[in-house]
């Protein structure tokens, strides 16, 4: 165990696999073995409270660093340069995804969303194994999305990694990490070749008012439910504490997923079920909004999803997983909790 607060006092710079860190602030004891991960770094230790490093080299304005955030180190810019989820940032990404969001906004109504989930509830487009999905990604860009551009399959397995490694024991956190996208494949031209408009993006509930919080929230003006009273107060169609369950959710890879997990009878617990359910609804787990419509069991699950997403989030890089070294233990999980074949 070294301390890592005296060392710097003598130092005052750390290297951390080649980058010298200049520390900010920090008050920590912990073992000070780091692995790097695309442009995460993990420190392996045992109690850590707050550290706030900076890379030494950095430009003026890079508010990026290494902030340590309980056991991951949490990296305070994106691929571009710019911190993560930041829609209003002028970037090579904004115009696309601010586009994506005015074409969602505009179409996702609770009658919609009912029929997408009667339609592909059916599980009548194909039958092939969970490895299978995560292939076919491999063509995806996600419109929607401020921080990656790169194929969907590189973020389901840098998510997997990433928290495989700070829980080492939770395997089907792994596994849920490896799959919470997978929905995605809804795009594919072998499912209807969907648009980006209902397959990505942030989820939100249908039926009761649009909360603020919600990305480009100015362009639900011209979704038809706002226009309509019965679902655009507070509760709408709902009840106080009716539970997250019960709430029809925008259309997308969320709520696909979860359908095909649970038909084809996962063994994941509910806690994994919960994470691929609701992990785009961001107004909810980020913002803590709609509160009023969640119920005891919503908020003890929200633990877990709140793990699950600063790794989902923060896990994209430009640095990617070499899936032939990691595709055997992928492999084994999916054997655990899954049929050989799914319904899709
Ligand atoms: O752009 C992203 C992406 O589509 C993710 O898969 C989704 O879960 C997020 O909520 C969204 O912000
Ligand atoms: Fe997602
Ligand atoms: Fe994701």
């Amino acid at each position: 165990m070294f301390d890592l607060q005296a060392r710097l006092k003598m130092h005052d710079e750390i290297q951390i696999k080649g980058t010298a860190f200049k520390k900010k602030y920090s008050s920590v004891k912990f073992n000070p073995l780091v692995t790097c991960n695309h442009n995460s770094y993990y420190l392996g230790f045992h109690k850590i409270y707050n550290i706030f490093a900076e890379p030494v080299n950095a430009p003026v304005d890079n508010q990026g660093g290494l902030y340590v955030d309980g056991q991951f180190v949490v990296p305070g810019n994106n691929s571009f340069g710019h911190s993560f989820r930041d829609y209003e940032k002028e970037s090579e990404r904004k115009a696309t995804v601010e586009e994506f969001y005015r074409i969602n906004h505009i179409n996702q109504t609770y009658q919609f969303a009912n029929k997408k989930k009667g339609e592909y509830g059916k599980l009548q487009k194909r039958v092939m194994s969970i490895w299978e999905c995560c292939e076919l990604l491999n063509e995806f860009v996600d419109e929607s999305d401020p921080d990656l551009d790169e194929p969907q399959i590189e973020h389901l397995l840098q998510t997997a990694e990433a928290i495989r490694r700070d829980y080492p024991d939770e395997d089907w956190l792994h596994l849920t990490a490896l799959i919470h996208d997978l929905g995605k494949v809804l795009l594919h031209p072998g499912f209807g070749g969907d648009p980006q408009w209902c397959v990505v993006g942030d989820t939100f509930p249908l039926g009761c008012a649009f909360d603020e919080s919600i990305v480009h929230h100015q362009y639900f003006k011209q979704n038809p439910d706002s226009n309509n009273p019965a679902l655009n107060t507070k509760l709408g169609i709902y009840s106080e504490n009716c539970g997250l369950d019960k709430v029809t959710m925008s259309w997308g890879h969320d709520m696909y997923m979860y359908l095909v997990a649970k038909a084809n009878k996962t063994t994941l617990p509910p806690a994994g079920l919960f994470i691929i359910r609701f992990h785009s609804f961001y107004a909810m787990h980020k913002s803590g909004a709609y509160k009023y419509l969640m119920n005891d069991e919503d908020q003890e699950m929200l633990k877990w999803l709140h793990v699950f997403n600063k790794y989902d989030l923060y896990s994209k890089s430009k640095v990617l997983v070499n899936q032939e070294e990691v595709k055997p233990y992928y492999l084994s999980l999916i054997e655990k909790y899954f049929p050989a074949k799914l319904r899709w």
